[in-house]
């Protein structure tokens, strides 16, 4: 392709995510398996266009409405390669040439709007916060109240483009092998300081998923966050653990390699297509112990009979996934205070069914990746208020069983919050709430133990 047809490419595909109807990554997903001919350098350019413009959807619109003109794709594009990356209005109008499959010449209206921003930059004094830092007003007012003066720190942070992070699966070798695997192969690496099990990818755009390394399940792709709050589960070998809201089993696959394929790992979700993506990879990770079950919903008769049966219950729960926003750029304009309600309330009523999981003694874990109050501490506390069986174990206690690094949250508080700003993490919360009565976790992994010696199937 030539860069002017690229940037055509870009223009259709950012055409088919600016109404915002699908997640951006289903969309885009369809555009290139139509387009199975777009190369790998043509693909990533297209995506740097596109993403960089919904990046900077607010800002666009802001200044295309300032010099009188409407927020087509086209537009947006054009402001982009001017406000963005400093293209001048000619150097625009020289792409735009017609010929092949590069852009239809500039009319002179559109010429006129790139004169008007030429010199010009994304950021504007005259801007709102809310316009600046990317986000509908009534989300700014929220992480206004809730961060107060570090929330332009915490929001910029969100504009950022997210790393890619290896988590290192212990069935299959250490660290060291996997940064010496994955060299061998091209891929450069840094460890990750916080979780033992992370690796950086220098360059996040490296074709991770042809690597042997890769498919022979040594690493997975997993957020440094994503991967402490797995370990933060202390699912212990022999234990009886659930992921009431597995997926496409990222925590899974993380908690399976810690226990190390002795005692029970439940995966449960209500989608079937993430249980069956989750399958894929447990077998190359080489998980023997983990139970799939498609649930019907969070109130499926199916649980009952797993009343207070497990060590763990883990609800990562549907959120607004806002701590995720750097790598999904359009879910802050999806979201509204309506569907922010539905999922609290969601949220609320799988906490009640999943405790019920819970043995004495055990320990529900609930996570998300919202950087909300109302999805994180306010949620934890009003379960906690109908729940005086359940206390919050400070995840502090536990910090120094998983990782030699500081712990990285507030030791003040129970909870763990993690965020793009403070921690180079996707954004999470999580808390560690503990059901009174004698924990029999002990008995549990030694008659693993046991088994496993003999040579069972557990
Ligand atoms: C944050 S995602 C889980 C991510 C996954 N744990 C991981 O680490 O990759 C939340 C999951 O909750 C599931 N979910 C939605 N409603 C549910 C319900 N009522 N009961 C159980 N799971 C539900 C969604 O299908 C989604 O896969």
């Amino acid at each position: 392709m030539t860069p002017a047809a690229r940037i055509q490419a870009a223009v259709d595909l950012t055409e088919a995510l600016l109404p915002l109807e699908r997640p951006a990554d289903q969309i885009v997903a369809a555009f290139l398996r139509q387009r199975r001919y777009i190369g790998g350098g043509d693909r990533r350019r297209i995506l740097e266009l596109s993403y960089g413009v919904l990046r900077a959807r607010a800002k666009l619109t802001w200044w295309l409405n300032s010099v009188g003109d409407e927020a087509s794709a086209r537009a947006m594009v054009t402001a982009y390669l001017v406000l963005a990356e400093g293209w001048s209005a000619d150097q625009v109008a020289g792409s735009f040439d017609g010929q092949g499959f590069n852009p239809t010449r500039l009319e002179a209206g559109e010429r006129q709007m790139l004169q008007a921003l030429s010199g010009k930059s994304l950021i504007d004094p005259a801007q709102s916060d809310a316009v600046r830092l990317e986000v509908p007003d009534w989300l700014w007012t929220h992480f206004a109240a809730l961060y107060g003066d570090s929330a332009e720190t915490e929001l910029s942070a969100l504009l950022a483009e997210a790393p890619t992070d290896l988590r290192v699966n212990l069935m299959k070798g250490d660290r060291a092998a996997a940064l010496a695997a994955l060299a061998k192969e091209e891929i450069l690496c840094d460890e990750g300081s916080l979780s033992p099990l992370a690796l950086k990818i220098r360059d996040g755009r490296a074709p991770i998923a042809a690597t042997k390394a890769f498919r022979n399940g040594l690493v997975e792709v997993q957020d440094e966050g994503s991967q402490l709050i797995a370990l933060l589960v202390d699912a212990k070998p022999g234990l009886r653990v659930c992921d009431f809201c597995a997926g496409a089993g990222g925590k899974t696959l993380a908690l399976g390699a810690v226990m190390q394929n002795k005692g029970q790992l439940l995966a449960l979700d209500v989608m079937k297509g993430r249980l069956d993506r989750a399958q894929v990879r447990i077998r190359r990770a080489d998980l023997h112990n983990i139970e799939r079950h498609l649930l019907r919903d969070h109130r499926d008769p199916w649980l009952k009979r797993r009343k207070a049966k497990f060590d763990r219950v883990l609800v990562d729960a549907p959120c607004s996934g806002s701590g995720a926003w750097r790598r999904n750029p359009d879910a802050r304009w999806r979201l509204g205070e309506e569907e922010l309600r539905r999922l609290v309330g969601l949220q609320a009523e799988i906490l009640e069914s999943a405790q019920r999981l819970v043995k004495p003694g055990g320990r529900l874990i609930y996570a998300t990746c919202s950087l909300l109050a109302e999805e994180n501490g306010r949620q934890v506390e009003a379960f906690l208020a109908s729940h005086p069986e359940f206390a919050p174990l400070p995840a502090v206690n536990l910090w120094s069983d998983i990782s030699s690094a500081p712990y990285p949250g507030d030791p003040a508080e129970a909870a763990l919050t993690l965020t793009p700003a403070r921690h180079g993490t996707d954004g999470f919360f999580m808390a560690v709430l503990e059901r009174a009565g004698e924990s029999d976790a002990h008995d549990d992994a030694k008659d693993s133990d046991k088994q496993d010696r003999r040579g069972k199937e557990v």
